[in-house]
Parts: structure tokens; sequence; C-alpha cells
């Protein structure tokens, strides 16, 4: 590794350098913290804790004029649990919510509308269909898991299920749009089969198929800045949390870590390091690893997905909407997955009378929208607005504002979701440290990649396995073995990842008479 010595840089050591102050970083540091190791060192780029739960002032309240707080990232908490007569399992973000008092009401999937270019539309009944082919799908995904068959992209799973939307069935894709791409903000296509519908029923039907949306005024991040709070000073006075400070080169080795700050030449000398920085962020070399990640390692990188979700926010002077409704779907003629969303905070139980409507948008129209200025963004909007709504004269917004997370530094993308061919093995390999560099955060999870539990888990995940480590050999047989949660020590990885086919069946039997490598030119 780099030696700071000689240097007229300021290198501070510590035992654990925590890159990130997300959920991922902020649980992993208390993990530690409870393990009476207090010799660690917080870095994040951004001002503040919580990393993609982030809120942002919008509009202005009737009475007061001051502003709403909104979440631009994160905002449901995903599969609750817990209720009264049950195994009392629980999502531990759930937990946390309670505990932080959070501010949060039942989001109602059934409370939704559907529209068309010609305005109101009942096209629902898809939705029934839908939900039977998913019933369908889901035991096909469990037979291929159990018995160890290939995988396959959740388009083809949908379509073994006897759901196959028309390319012109506009209400059909939108209703698939609602179904899929809402929540992996990826299509069918994209997706991966077993992985996807693993990863919706971990969450949802292990806890509770309930969506609670948090719309608390201190924001979603109260949660992690509260979780701080418990083992650093303030969370803000602590000299241990080093803010708006920038990674931009991590080198590692058996030895340790040393992770270079910013421009200023500035660096950390640890012991151990845990990288909780996205996939987005890997995938775009935002960071310099000293040596390379080897290839096991990039190749995980380069497959998984980062998805982006962009939630699109507009208060207006009166809701011109149904203000009993929580969902306005809509079926673009052209364009699947255009402006399909419509959400109102107004709503009775969120943030009542605030006259606030956002639309959502994902993955490619996601990218469309937050590459253009905001008034052709809203010019748009404006007008699949007043298809949907013919009778009603709508006014421009009072106020209009969306976040670009898909080129957003500190996280290139929103969450990350499992793509067509990743292996469970390869997906390891996006978990598995590297000598004394570890990596945590929601892509890391298997199970619940994509969620803030998934984050959670992680990041308690390889706190406990450097606690472990910098403990002494007697916790890695205590507190964890391979029949737990919990691992110990270093992870496993998968140096070569094999497919299926051998060269030797590259042959005419399997029509392939020619040589894959002849090259007569
Ligand atoms: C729009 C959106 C909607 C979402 N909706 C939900 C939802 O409803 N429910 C749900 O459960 N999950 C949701 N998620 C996902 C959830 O927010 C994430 O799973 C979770 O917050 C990830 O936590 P993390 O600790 O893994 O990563 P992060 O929160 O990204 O933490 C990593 C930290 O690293 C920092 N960082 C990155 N690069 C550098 C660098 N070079 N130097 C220094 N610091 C750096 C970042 O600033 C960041 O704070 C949503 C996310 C987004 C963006």
């Amino acid at each position: 590794g780099n030696s700071a010595e000689g240097s007229t840089h300021k290198c501070r050591k510590t035992s654990v350098a925590v890159l990130g102050a997300g959920v991922a970083g902020i649980t992993a540091a208390q993990v530690l913290a409870n393990h009476s190791i207090s010799d660690f060192l917080i870095v994040d780029r951004n001002d503040y804790v919580g990393g993609r739960m982030r809120s942002a002032s919008f509009g202005s309240k009737p009475d007061d004029g001051t502003p709403y707080t909104v979440e631009l990232g994160a905002n449901w908490v995903q599969g609750l649990g817990g209720e009264e007569g049950k195994s009392g399992s629980e999502n531990p973000i759930w937990t946390l919510a309670k505990k932080h008092g959070l501010a949060n009401a039942y989001s109602n999937y059934s409370s939704i509308l559907t529209y068309d270019g010609g305005g109101a539309a009942d096209f629902l009944d898809l939705l029934d269909d839908l939900d039977e082919a998913y019933a369908a799908a889901e035991q096909d995904a469990g037979r291929l898991l159990a018995e160890n068959l290939q995988d396959t992209s959740m388009r083809a799973g949908f379509s073994t299920a006897g759901w196959k939307p028309g390319r012109a069935d506009m209400r059909a894709q939108a209703i698939e749009w609602w179904y899929w791409d809402f929540e992996a903000a990826w299509p069918p296509e994209q997706s991966g089969f077993v992985f996807g519908i693993t990863g919706y029923n971990l969450t949802y039907y292990q806890w509770s198929e309930a969506n609670n949306f948090v719309y608390d005024q201190r924001g979603f991040r109260a949660l992690a800045e509260g979780e701080a709070a418990e083992f650093l000073e303030g969370p803000y006075e602590d000299p241990r949390l080093l803010l708006e400070t920038v990674v931009t080169g991590v080198s590692y080795g058996a030895e340790g870590v040393v992770v270079s700050l910013g421009e200023s030449g500035d660096c950390i000398e640890a012991q151990f390091a845990i990288c909780t920085f996205s996939v987005g962020v890997l995938q775009n070399e935002a960071v310099a690893f000293d040596p390379p990640l080897p290839r096991w390692k990039r190749e995980a990188v380069d497959q998984f997905q980062m998805g982006t979700y962009t939630k699109i926010f507009m208060q207006f002077e009166e809701a011109f909407w149904d203000p009993d409704t929580q969902f306005f779907l809509y079926a673009d003629s052209r364009s699947r997955g255009y402006y399909p969303v419509f959400q109102s905070l107004s709503a009775p139980g969120f943030l009542d009378d605030s006259n606030i409507l956002f639309v959502t948008v994902v993955g490619t129209q996601a990218y469309r929208v937050e590459q253009q200025p905001d008034e052709v963004t809203q010019a748009e909007v404006m007008e699949v607005l007043r298809a949907m709504f013919p009778d009603k004269e709508i006014p421009e917004p009072t106020d209009f504002m969306y976040p670009r997370w898909s080129t957003d530094e500190m996280a290139y993308g929103s969450y990350s979701n499992w793509p067509v061919g990743m292996t469970l093995e390869k997906h390891q390999n996006l978990r598995a440290n590297i000598d004394r560099l570890y990596f945590a955060g929601e892509a890391t999870s298997a199970q619940y990649f994509g969620f803030l539990q998934g984050a959670f888990y992680e990041g308690r995940d390889v706190g406990l396995r450097i606690a472990g480590l910098l403990g002494g050999s007697k916790w890695e047989t205590g507190e964890c073995n391979a029949k737990t949660t919990i691992g110990c020590g270093s992870m496993d990885y998968y140096s070569t990842l094999h497919g299926t086919t051998r060269l030797d069946e590259y042959n005419v039997s399997n029509g392939w008479p020619t040589s894959s490598f002849v090259d007569n030119v």
C-alpha cells in the first residue's frame, strides 16, 4: 500500500474506515461501536447522514408559506411484518421507523384510477389477469430455484405463465409497468426471473405486503440520523464523521487500506475498510482502486444493474384530481412508461391539502427526462395531465422540481436490480471482500437488493465480520457460523465461473458445424 510517511499530507490512522454514511455505513459503524470498537472514521461526500435517504424542501404550506419536505430518494418502508398473531418477524427498517417516530401512512395500491390519452378509462381488469399469471410465475420460479434449472428473464417467465401483452396494447403495457417496472426500475426483459421473484417474495411474503409511505417533515433520513446519534456525538458534532469529504482512491492489501481523500492529498490509513458506495459509483470508476479490482470483482460490478427511478414533483393552486385517490395510472398511446403513474401527496393521511402531485419515471424514460431541462419536462407532464383530465382547466404548477439520479456522483442511479444471467455465485463476487477491503450496500444483498433492508443487513454483516476479525478468533466460533444469517471473517468468492457448455459440445449435433475460431481472412 501507499505509505503517507514523509509526505506533507495529513494521514489519519484508524482501525476501520467506513466509506459512505448511508444506511449500510451507519449500520456497520453502529455494529462496531456495539462491540466496543470506537476507533473508526466515517467518510461521505454529502453534508448529511442517510445517503439515498435524501429529502428536499419543496413548495409551500398554505398556512405559513414555509416549504414541505419531500423525499427524492427512498420513500416507503416496504414489507412491514411483526403484526400481532404472526411469527413476529419484522422488517428492521420498520422497527427503526417506529423507534424514531417517523410519520408514515399505509400506501394503498388499490386506491388507483386508470387513464389513457382520451381521459379516464377503466382497465383495471387487466390487473387481475396479471395477478393470476404472476402467481403461476412464482410457482415456476420456485421450481427453477429448487431444481437448479436454467434461469431466464422476467419477460420469459411472464410469457410462460400466460401474460403476453401486445406491443401495441398500451393499457396492458401500463398495467405491467405498474406491476413490475415501478418496483424494479427496469423492464421485465432486463430483469432476472428467479431472483426477481425471490427479491419480491422475501420482502413481501416474509413480512407483509404493506408499503408504508414516509412523509416525515424531518425527512426519512431522520431514521439514519437517529441511529447514528446513538453512537456518534450529535451525530454531527462527532469528529469521527467526515462529511463533505470525497474518496478518490482506495489502496488495499493484506496489511490494510489507505483511503485518498479529495484533491488535498489527505488520507486515512486503516486496518480495514468498508466500501458502501453504490454499484453505480463502482461502475463509473469514480474511485481509483490500487491494485485495480480483480477480474472476478469487476465482472460482477459490471453485470449488476443500477436502475434510475425519478420522482417529478408539482404543487398546484388546487387539486384537480380526485382528492381521495392515491394513484393515477396513465397509458400513453405511443411510449410505454411515459409519465405512467401520478401519486397524490394531498390524499387524506399524507400531506393533507398540500396540492402536491408527483409522477414517477424509470429506466430509459428516466434517463431521457433527467437529461432535459425542467421546462421541457414540465410541458410534457402538463400535456399528459390535460389529456388525462380533459374536462378540467389545469393551470401550470406553482412549483416544479426533480432530481437527476442517473448523473449524481453520490450514486449514479437510484438502486440496483438483478439482471438476466447473473448467478448467485457471481453476485457473491459483488459482496466478497478483497484482502482487507470489504463491500456492503443495498446491491450486495442477494435477498433484499434495492431495498433499505438490504443496505441494513449487509452493513450489519460486514460490521460483525470486521468486529470479529479485530476481536480475535473466539468471535468466529461464537456469534456466527454457517447456519446463522451472519457470516464470519473473510468472505467466499469464485475466481472462475463456468458456463454450461464445454468446448467439445460446440459440434454438429448442437448445430455448430463450423469452428468458433475459424479465420480465413
Ligand atoms: C429514488 C429512490 C427511491 C427509492 N425508494 C425506496 C423505497 O421506497 N424503499 C426502500 O426500501 N428503498 C428505496 N430506495 C433504495 C434505498 O434508498 C437504498 O437501498 C439505500 O438507501 C442504500 O443505502 P446504502 O447505504 O447501500 O447506499 P447509499 O445510501 O448510497 O450510501 C453510500 C454513501 O456513499 C457516499 N459516496 C458515494 N461515493 C462517494 C465518494 N467517492 N466519496 C465519499 N462518499 C461517497 C454517498 O454520498 C452515500 O451517502 C430508493 C432509492 C432511490 C434513489
